[in-house]
């Protein structure tokens, strides 16, 4: 049965009153994989902002993995942000601690206290990113693509139902992104919805799935024009 993770209906997306994206409406089912491109400046992350709550939905509703971003309160946002796994172009892991460190920081800071339950799961995201051989690094020792699956397991010590990912190989070489890309779409195939920004109009190719593009103030889908139709 297919579930909405993701609802959005007469959707206006502003910086500071400024309106950036108009009128989008959109639905998501579970287990999707999207894409979002788009020139700079065009409102990508201000679109992914709203779904992590650091922007207020203003105009319009909406819905999130069962949270109404219209109506979501103050407190409520670090449930939200619970609920979704959020990946960013600039891994944002604490440089001062170590990959373990890292992870149990994350999970603390999301209520969990059982030390052996935290590392049981510290080590199954590990191991499901390939990086549980790094897990007393410091993360000035790995890699930018190293760091980037860190990043993403500590996206997944939640078992988010939708992952946001903001430009995730944005700081890396064709090689390393086809290879966090394939995690990524690995993590979709296990059952994980991904929202996904990017540039890499090469990726998009290698790895084609259904893509919305900012463009004029709004958002829509991109129908791919395959061989038969060009
Ligand atoms: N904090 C802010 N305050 C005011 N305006 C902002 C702020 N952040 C972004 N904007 C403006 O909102 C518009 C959309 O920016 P946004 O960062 O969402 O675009 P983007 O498509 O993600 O761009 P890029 O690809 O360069 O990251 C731009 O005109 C930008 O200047």
């Amino acid at each position: 049965m297919s579930k909405t993770v993701l609802s959005l209906q007469g959707v206006d997306i502003f910086q500071n009153k400024h309106k950036v994206l108009s009128n989008i409406n959109l639905e998501v089912q579970k287990g999707e994989f999207l894409y979002i491109i788009g020139k700079t400046g065009t409102g990508k992350s201000s679109f992914m902002k709203t779904l992590y709550a650091d922007l207020p939905l203003e105009v319009g509703e909406g819905s999130i993995v069962d949270y109404d971003l219209k109506t979501l309160k103050e407190r409520d946002i670090p449930y939200l942000r619970r609920s979704l796994g959020i990946v960013f172009q600039d891994f944002k892991l604490l440089p001062d601690r170590t990959i373990y460190g890292n992870l149990h920081f994350a999970l603390k800071a999301t209520g969990w206290k059982e030390k052996e339950e935290m590392d049981r799961k510290i080590h199954e995201v590990l191991d499901n990113v390939n990086m549980l051989a790094h897990i007393e690094k410091m993360p000035h020792q790995l890699s930018g693509g190293e760091q980037q699956r860190v990043a993403i397991a500590r996206a997944l010590l939640n078992d988010p139902d939708l992952i946001l990912a903001d430009e995730p190989t944005g700081n890396l070489d064709p090689q390393t992104s086809a290879e966090v890309m394939e995690l990524l779409l690995n993590i979709n195939k296990n059952g994980r919805t991904i929202i996904m920004v990017t540039h890499d109009y090469a990726l998009l190719l290698k790895f084609p799935a259904k893509t919305l593009k900012c463009d004029d103030g709004t958002l829509f889908e991109v129908v791919h024009r395959t061989a038969q139709h060009q």
